[in-house]
């Protein structure tokens, strides 16, 4: 696997927990907050994996949003992405995980190679921002499921990717 690191926003811990589940499945050792992360730093690395959880109505988590500029700016060409959310699909049905369509579009036309995309019709929502035409732009993650459903969403998820890293 080339250089990886995986990078999360995170408020109260859930976006974290599944950043460190994805680096330790994946045997990474970078995972950093998005808060401690720059573009000479991003630069390092051939894969970027890149997760936000959702806040307000279908936004980014708030440390993100300097993160999303940064990332606009920064030359990822040649990179690999992968992207992941988390969101509350039964107490944000219409918004589910929509902070990940922000982080999608900040670097969808960046020359990167974005890989990662998931099967929505296995989840239960209303609507989202990040699902573009049947599938969810990176891992979606809800919090309201058991631990047990996220394990084995992250596990396949992986699975799925780690050929391409
Ligand atoms: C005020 C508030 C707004 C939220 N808005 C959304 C939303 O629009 N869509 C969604 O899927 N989840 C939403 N959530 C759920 C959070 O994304 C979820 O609790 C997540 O686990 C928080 O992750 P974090 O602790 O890593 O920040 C919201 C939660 C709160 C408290």
């Amino acid at each position: 696997m080339k250089k990886t690191i995986v990078v999360y926003g995170s408020t109260t811990g859930t976006c974290q927990e599944v950043a460190e589940q994805i680096a330790q499945k994946l045997g990474v050792s970078d995972v950093k907050n998005i808060s401690d992360v720059d573009a000479d730093m991003l630069a390092d690395y051939d894969n970027l994996i890149l997760g936000t959880s959702t806040w307000g109505s279908g936004e980014l988590q708030d440390d993100w949003y300097d993160g999303v500029e940064m990332l606009k700016a920064a030359d990822l060409s040649g990179k690999t992405i992968a992207l992941f959310g988390v969101g509350d699909a039964e107490g944000y049905s219409d918004t589910f995980c929509g902070g990940m369509a922000s982080l999608y579009e900040a670097v969808k036309d960046s020359g990167a190679r974005l890989i990662g995309q998931v099967d929505a019709s296995t989840y239960t929502y209303d609507d989202s921002e990040s699902v573009v035409d049947g599938k969810f732009v990176g891992l979606a993650i809800d919090s309201s499921e058991s631990e047990g459903k996220t394990e084995n969403r992250v596990d396949e998820w992986i699975d799925g990717i780690k050929g391409e890293l």
